[in-house]
């Protein structure tokens, strides 16, 4: 066995609520060289930058018992088979060196994180959705070819106010506390209107700041939590010290080490804002604005793209609903509607002067993930067009429901994974009123599924020729392959293990490469098993170098980052 166990620890782990104590409510703000950030621990920047990094061969937590793996939540006792990509996970926290099967290049030094929805339940109640679960964080890190490997629970308010009232407190993606709990524990109706209601359970992603500081983000604004790298603690809330307002904003902010660009939808006068963070500050500033040319509401933005010199914004038909954000029982589209009347749009807005330089109606579309854009030139150079690729369900909302964790949970063999492709958007700059979306590949090329994707960085805007994402191969339920796409030759190149379902290939290039896809692709594969794995591919031939088995599997993850190792 590579890792071994300390049974002091390992007594206290059995008891959550020993390991985690409750945070007072009156969290103090602290100011520390203009980051603002809450929490009792007092940690500043320039403690956790140099927090220790555990010793490579001294795990710190035992992984779980074989009873805990089987008594995860209220429904594996009933069901002991939901895969467990699906299952909760059985302890809040792990530590330990995983024992590694093929080479880590000894350039690889840094830590991969991956964030997403852990935990599907609170006591004896489990969640409807694969977006309601309590966010767990992963972490990889990598160092001289060894691979130190930990999970832990993101301290969101949400999570542990759920824990100490053994109930949901607050309104996650599908799950809305009951009336009572709800008002016992907020207090106010008014709280509904104010967004002290939402979640700040940030289990979509993570991202590295420019300033270096490491956030978990979800939907809600209030769901940024600034966690360290190395221990996976819950540092505090990231607190936007701006006065924009909002509640909600995208789950996919473009970040790179000189800005943070997202937008915050504008639910009242259907629009968006485009803005810009500095790193070291706390202080989102609007770059512009955008109306929407269709519908009651703005389109859901869960991510967009930006161009060297432009953020593109997306007005997808998939739409806010304010109302549907306040009943207590879901609805079909959960918070969101369906209105194809509305039409779709794609705005380009310049990122210095704010100004929108296209605004086109496009095909009907549904998508989660922009993958990445660039602007197409002429051959004088002259900027011609924004070419946009994303992850796109076929104009079908399916996708949302298919999500639904009894549908995850659900698998008989049945082909139920509605379809999807790289949806490539071309948006003209000559002023015509329409742009195109086309397949940029053939889907079969990668089964008819398609999501969770990523792209070497350095070409974040630009041309570009790979891109990593998650294929199908079919009969399945959920996107169970690693697919390379090649955008110049319209191929892909799969990667398939029989019954396991592996997350988003998150890609870290070499330093020092020229070819766009020199580096590796990193994974967590969840397995038919039970077991599950750190898994690397060549970014070039997309063959295995290396596996590393973690001492027990763990649930599906959303999305990733790398914090590299100076
Ligand atoms: C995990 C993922 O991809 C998406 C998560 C989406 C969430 C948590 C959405 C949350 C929301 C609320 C809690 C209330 C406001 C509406 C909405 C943004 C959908
Ligand atoms: C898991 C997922 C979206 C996650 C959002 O962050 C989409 C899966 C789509 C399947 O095809
Ligand atoms: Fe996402």
């Amino acid at each position: 066995m590579a890792f071994t166990t300390l049974p002091s620890i390992r007594n206290s782990i059995s008891c959550p609520t020993m390991l985690v104590p409750d945070m007072p409510h009156n969290n103090i703000s602290l100011r520390n060289k203009g980051f603002i950030y809450k929490g009792q621990h007092g940690i500043n920047l320039r403690d956790f930058t140099k927090a220790n990094v555990a010793s490579p061969s001294l795990p710190v937590i035992a992984p779980p018992t074989p009873e805990e793996r089987k008594e995860t939540t209220a429904d594996d006792r009933h069901h002991h088979h939901h895969h467990v990509a699906w299952t909760s996970i059985p302890q809040e926290r792990w530590e330990g060196e995983l024992q590694v099967q093929g080479k880590i290049p000894l350039w690889l030094k840094g830590t991969y994180l991956r964030n997403g929805p852990g935990m599907w339940h609170i006591e004896d109640y489990n969640f409807r959705h694969l977006f309601d679960g309590y966010a767990t964080l992963v972490r990889l890190g990598f160092q001289n070819g060894r691979l130190v490997a930990g999970h832990r629970q993101i301290e969101s308010e949400a999570y542990r106010a759920a824990k100490k009232n053994k109930k949901i407190c607050y309104r996650e993606f599908s799950e809305v506390p009951k009336a009572a709990n709800f008002l016992a524990y907020v207090g106010e109706l008014a709280s509904l209107f104010s967004g002290a209601s939402l979640t700040d359970n940030a289990n979509t992603g993570v991202v590295k700041l420019g300033d270096g500081r490491v956030v978990c983000l979800t939907e809600t604004q209030k769901g940024s939590i600034v966690i360290n790298p190395e221990t996976l603690e819950t540092v505090g809330k990231f607190e936007y010290s701006d006065s924009l307002g909002g509640l909600i904003h995208s789950a996919h902010p473009i970040v790179t080490d000189n800005e943070f660009l997202t937008l915050l939808p504008d639910l009242v006068r259907a629009g968006y804002l485009v803005v810009r963070m500095e790193p070291g500050t706390n202080e989102r500033r609007v770059i512009g604005r955008v109306n929407c040319r269709g519908g009651p509401a703005p389109g859901w933005v869960h991510s967009f793209p930006v161009t060297e010199h432009y953020v593109i914004v997306p007005e997808m038909p998939l739409r806010y609903c304010a109302q549907n954000l306040l009943k207590a029982e879901p609805t079909p589209l959960y918070k969101f509607e369906w209105h194809p009347e509305s039409k779709a749009f794609m705005h380009a807005m310049c990122k210095t002067s704010g100004k929108i330089v296209a605004s086109v109606e496009v095909p009907l579309f549904v998508t989660f993930h922009f993958i990445n854009a660039y602007e197409e030139q002429d051959e004088d150079g002259r900027v011609t067009a924004i070419i946009a690729d994303c992850c796109e369900h076929n104009s079908d909302t399916t996708i949302l429901d298919r999500l639904r964790l009894q549908n995850l949970r659900s698998f008989n063999g049945e082909d139920v994974l509605p379809d999807a492709r790289v949806g490539r958007f071309r948006i003209p700059l000559d002023g015509s009123p329409y742009g195109t979306l086309e397949a940029a590949l053939e889907p079969n090329e990668h089964g008819r599924g398609m999501d969770m994707c990523s792209i070497n960085p350095n070409y974040l805007g630009k041309k570009y020729r790979y891109a990593y994402a998650c294929g199908a191969q079919r009969p399945c339920n959920f996107p169970n392959t690693l697919t390379k796409l090649d955008f110049e030759l319209k191929k892909a190149k799969n990667w398939h293990e029989e019954g396991a379902v592996p997350s988003e290939p998150f890609f870290v290039a070499r330093p020092g490469a020229t070819e766009e896809d020199d580096g590796v692709v990193i994974s967590i594969v969840s397995e038919k098993n039970g077991e599950g794995y750190a898994l690397l591919l060549d970014g070039s031939t997309f063959e295995e170098i290396a596996r590393a088995k973690f001492p027990y599997g763990l649930p599906y993850g959303l999305h990733g980052c790398w914090v590299p190792k100076e």
